[in-house]
């Protein structure tokens, strides 16, 4: 083992040995186990998990693994060595067996229960036992634990077989969503926006399972087969995985006094999410109440930020209910999303979503997720009223700053110092009656065009432009001069000089994408992928990582493209529906 250092960039772990030595699950020790689970891990079935703050189960290894790819850039930055990924020991560890580990890394892994609430409203009807206590990681678990480079990683696998949480489910994830969810994660962390990373990824040679899927051609709403697919594990990376909904189980319980521990529980769990996620901005020696009104407002900038990001790159989460919005602030569950192509503030590609999770709805989205966050930490505060008003006062000021945050955003992508709600609002209109392609758009905005040539790039020509070609044109523009003539304003201060038109091309490009994870650039890689050839994922994954990078003419012709019309309204490929 040798070690690394900022002129020494060679790789420390290089062996499943040297990843032994990190192991630290000091996890264990903050958080309390289901006093009911059983120490070997052999924890399968569905049941209620009253208590206790995860459960040790052991995961079930899929049949005959095979390499598919996995993240070299989040290798290099925890120094592991590429070759680790392709070694027996390392590919046995992450497609779920720890039988054979090294100490002292743990043989069981561990899932967690939480609560489930859509769109501000709570639910238990999602758990087969209608509690609330036999819902959460249902196939998700996690296996290790250390600090890395100065910082805390969790590693989770997913497709990692049944927990008690599986809801009488089979814990697989199936290859198509894992290579879905791989990529998307790498993407994400390269347009900046705050994720849970991909480590690797194995598929298993032998194993299937049965999904609804739709057929070749098919323009269904919903699937209308049956396909076996391949199953998968994707290993994914964070400081912590609890999620909102992970705050509002242990918030239910001590609301309904449901076990003398139950208000422990709640401190405990927050405390947690405290050291996990906000250890850098939260004073250890503060007293609790302090260190939940400053949770609060972290999580409020956090949350905003990473919205107004979704939106800066075209993102649609798909599905952000609570429990699927990390309290550290970050993406998390890459399930039903989609990267939009033509603007639509509708745009929501999962069939079972509605309009509340749609494109330009996810700050209200957000909101209502943030709400459930605030509800669940005021039983820690009723015996603090200053503090208590503090906590309402965040919560009542979400908007506010969820305005903020969306404003600053779209002023960047435009190229502006300050937003401008009337250039703003002319341009959403066009946008949308064009319609155009969100990122091609603002792309081409980027170059700082003269005319509306180059914008025309990304008009897709459909009923209202055809109709109307010269008039929308026309408005088109009158926009583009009103923006040039502002944008030639822009400036980096109030005194300072105006920027040159290189410098303020450079900054819109470091803002507006040039690729995207389009779903139909997807859909043919996890389609090659499932007959065992890796090299469009793997093609995709490198594109992928540089998404504002101009990279070469042959991938600008591939990638940087309309989406062709025979995809509108493919199943599959323009919208889908959850099973994965
Ligand atoms: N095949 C499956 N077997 C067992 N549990 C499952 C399965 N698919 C989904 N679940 C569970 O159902 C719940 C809802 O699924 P959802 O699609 O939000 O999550 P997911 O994609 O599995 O996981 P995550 O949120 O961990 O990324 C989750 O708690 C998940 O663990
Ligand atoms: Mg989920």
């Amino acid at each position: 083992m040798t070690h690394r250092d900022s002129e020494n960039p060679l790789p420390t772990i290089t062996t499943l040995d040297d990843l032994a030595t990190l192991a630290d699950y000091s996890l264990m020790d903050t958080l309390s186990c289901d006093p009911d689970a059983t120490a070997n891990g052999d924890d399968h079935m569905p049941r209620q998990v009253f208590s206790g703050h995860y459960v040790p189960v052991s995961p079930t290894p899929i049949k005959n693994p095979e390499y598919v790819t996995h993240s070299k850039r989040f290798f290099r930055e925890l120094g592991f060595a590429d070759s680790l990924a392709e070694s027996p020991d390392f590919i046995r560890m992450f497609s779920g067996d720890l039988t054979h580990v090294p100490e002292p890394l743990s043989k069981v892994g561990w899932a967690t229960g939480y609560a489930l609430s859509i769109f501000g409203t709570e639910y238990v009807q999602q758990c087969p036992f209608q509690t609330g206590n036999g819902y959460g990681d249902g196939r998700a678990m996690s296996v290790f634990e250390a600090v890395i480079n100065g910082q805390r990683w969790e590693m989770q696998l997913k497709g990692g077989g049944r927990t008690p949480y599986c809801r009488g489910a089979d814990g697989r994830a199936v290859l198509r969503s894992s290579v879905r969810e791989f990529l998307a994660q790498e993407h994400m962390h390269a347009l900046g926006v705050p994720t849970s990373r991909s480590l690797s990824l194995y598929v298993s040679k032998t194993e299937t399972v049965n999904r609804p899927w739709y057929s070749e051609g098919s323009y269904m709403k919903d699937p209308d087969v049956l396909i076996s697919e391949a199953v998968a594990i994707s290993t994914r990376v964070a400081p912590s995985f609890l999620r909102v909904g992970q705050l509002e189980l242990f918030s239910r319980r001590a609301r309904k006094n449901e076990h003398p521990q139950a208000m422990a529980e709640l401190e405990m769990i927050v405390l947690h999410l405290i050291d996990r996620e906000y250890g850098e901005v939260i004073d250890k020696n503060l007293t609790i109440a302090e260190k939940v009104v400053l949770l609060a407002r972290e999580f409020r900038s956090r949350l905003t930020l990473l919205v107004a990001n979704w939106i800066r790159v075209g993102y649609c989460q798909g599905n952000f209910n609570s429990d699927n919005c990390a309290a550290g602030g970050f993406t998390l569950d890459y399930g039903p999303f989609g990267f939009c192509d033509v603007y639509d503030p509708q745009f929501q590609p999962w069939t079972g979503g509605g309009h509340h999770f749609s494109f330009m709805n996810q700050p209200v989205a957000a909101e209502r997720n943030f709400h459930m966050f605030w509800t669940a930490l005021r039983p820690l505060l009723v015996s603090n009223q200053d503090a208590m008003e503090q906590l309402d006062e965040i919560r009542s000021g979400f908007a506010e700053v969820m305005q903020s945050e969306m404003e600053a955003m779209w002023a960047a992508k435009l190229g502006f110092d300050a937003f401008n709600r009337e250039m703003f609002n002319e341009l959403e209109a066009l946008m949308q009656q064009t319609p155009v392609d969100y990122t091609i758009f603002f792309r081409e905005l980027s170059s700082l065009p003269d005319d509306i040539g180059p914008l025309k790039k990304s008009f897709y020509s459909r009923s209202l432009y055809d109709a109307n070609a010269e008039e929308i044109e026309k408005r088109w523009s009158q926009w583009l001069e009103k923006w040039q003539a502002l944008s030639v304003k822009t400036t980096g201060g109030k005194d300072a000089s105006p920027l040159s038109r290189v410098a303020l091309s450079k900054q819109m490009k470091l803002v507006n994408p040039k690729y995207n994870l389009r779903e139909w650039f997807v859909v043919p890689a996890y389609q090659q992928a499932s007959m065992g050839n890796y090299d469009l994922v793997r093609e995709l994954q490198e594109i992928m990582t540089q998404p504002y990078e101009e990279q070469s003419a042959e991938i600008e012709q591939k990638f940087y493209k309309l989406k062709p019309s025979e995809f509108f309204e493919a199943g599959g490929l323009s919208h889908y529906s959850c099973s994965s």
